[in-house]
């Protein structure tokens, strides 16, 4: 149901399915017809690296955002890949989180059509049955962070750019209550209530003393680490593990589920008020004037 929603959407977008869907291909070669989603597999290991490529920052646009549902549902149905490594095809961004051009200035329909797969791609990680491991290579804001801390380990690179966190308050908008479970899930309830309310980006020492990732290293190490931790996460026994990661965490997909409709509207009604488009037309131009 969810892939046909997507792939209905990536028509729409004009993607050609043929050519996409060979991009989460089996073979030891790289395979990259996707054009924002470049997928890395190693049959043999039985992992695949899923790099974004949507630049400039690799912000959730819509077609972005679908190419990565089917990305993961392909993977996820092919039981050659037990794990895998999301990190950014541009070292510096790993992601912008939401496209902010896709919640400004469009219809309600659009802002409906764009929460549904916000939504889809969380469920897919949040429980997805593979060994996700984050690859943080870069500034990692809001939707983007809310991607990390979805899979089930994160390694950041050591840098001072490389914040990550839910800032959503900055840009005077609310995290929904799905956002919110995940970082309570990850760093705890008084954490998440002070990192939420004041919008926190934390630097890599920060992010690792309060939780928000595993573990910090230097950025040449982030990809080989992120792969010594899925090989020692393989040696466990899939159906345990599996099922030990639904015990954890199938209460929290299943909140949303219940009321996923609801939560659509909400987000329509909320994005589409005036002063939260103000706020976020504000916030888009404060981005361009720090650039001059
Ligand atoms: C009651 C509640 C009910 C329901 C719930 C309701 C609402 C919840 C709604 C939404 C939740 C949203 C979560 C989000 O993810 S919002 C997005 C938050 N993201 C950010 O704040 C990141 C902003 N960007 C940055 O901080 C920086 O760009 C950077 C650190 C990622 C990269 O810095 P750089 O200096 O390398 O690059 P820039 O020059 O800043 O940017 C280049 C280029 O990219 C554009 N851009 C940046 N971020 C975004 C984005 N998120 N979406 C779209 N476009 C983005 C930026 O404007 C520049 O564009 P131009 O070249 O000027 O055209």
């Amino acid at each position: 149901m969810a892939l046909v929603a997507a792939r209905g959407t990536l028509l729409r977008a004009g993607v050609r399915l043929g050519t996409e869907a060979a991009a989460c291909g089996r073979n030891g070669t790289r395979r990259s017809a996707s054009h924002r989603v470049l997928v890395e597999p190693d049959a043999a290991a039985g992992i695949a690296t899923i790099k974004f490529k949507n630049p400039p920052v690799n912000s959730l646009t819509l077609e972005f955002l679908t190419e990565l549902i089917i990305c993961l549902e392909k993977l996820e149905n092919d039981k050659t890949f037990r794990g895998v490594i999301l990190t950014s095809n541009s070292p510096g961004i790993f992601s912008a989180g939401l496209d902010l051009r896709e919640m400004c200035g469009k219809n309600p329909a659009h802002y409906a059509e764009y929460w549904r797969a916000v939504q889809e791609l969380w469920l897919k990680l949040y429980v997805s049955n593979m060994i996700l491991v984050a690859a943080i290579n870069g500034a990692s804001p809001a939707g983007g962070c809310l991607m990390s801390l979805s899979c089930d380990y994160r390694v950041l690179a050591d840098n001072p750019r490389y914040k990550v966190g839910l800032n959503e308050t900055l840009l005077g908008i609310v995290a929904p209550f799905w956002f919110r479970d995940t970082l309570v899930n990850t760093i705890g309830h008084r954490a998440s209530e002070r990192a939420l309310q004041l919008g926190l980006l934390f630097p890599p020492a920060e992010a690792l003393q309060v939780g928000m990732v595993d573990q910090v290293v230097p950025e040449d190490q982030v990809h080989s680490t992120a792969l010594s931790v899925i090989t020692q996460w393989l040696a466990i026994p899939d159906h345990a593990r599996q099922l030990t990661k639904s015990m954890m965490r199938k209460a929290t997909t299943d909140n949303l589920i219940k009321q996923r409709e609801a939560d659509i509207q909400n987000f329509v009604s909320f994005i589409s008020r005036d002063s939260i488009q103000k706020s976020l037309q504000m916030y888009i131009e404060k981005l361009k004037q720090k650039k001059s």
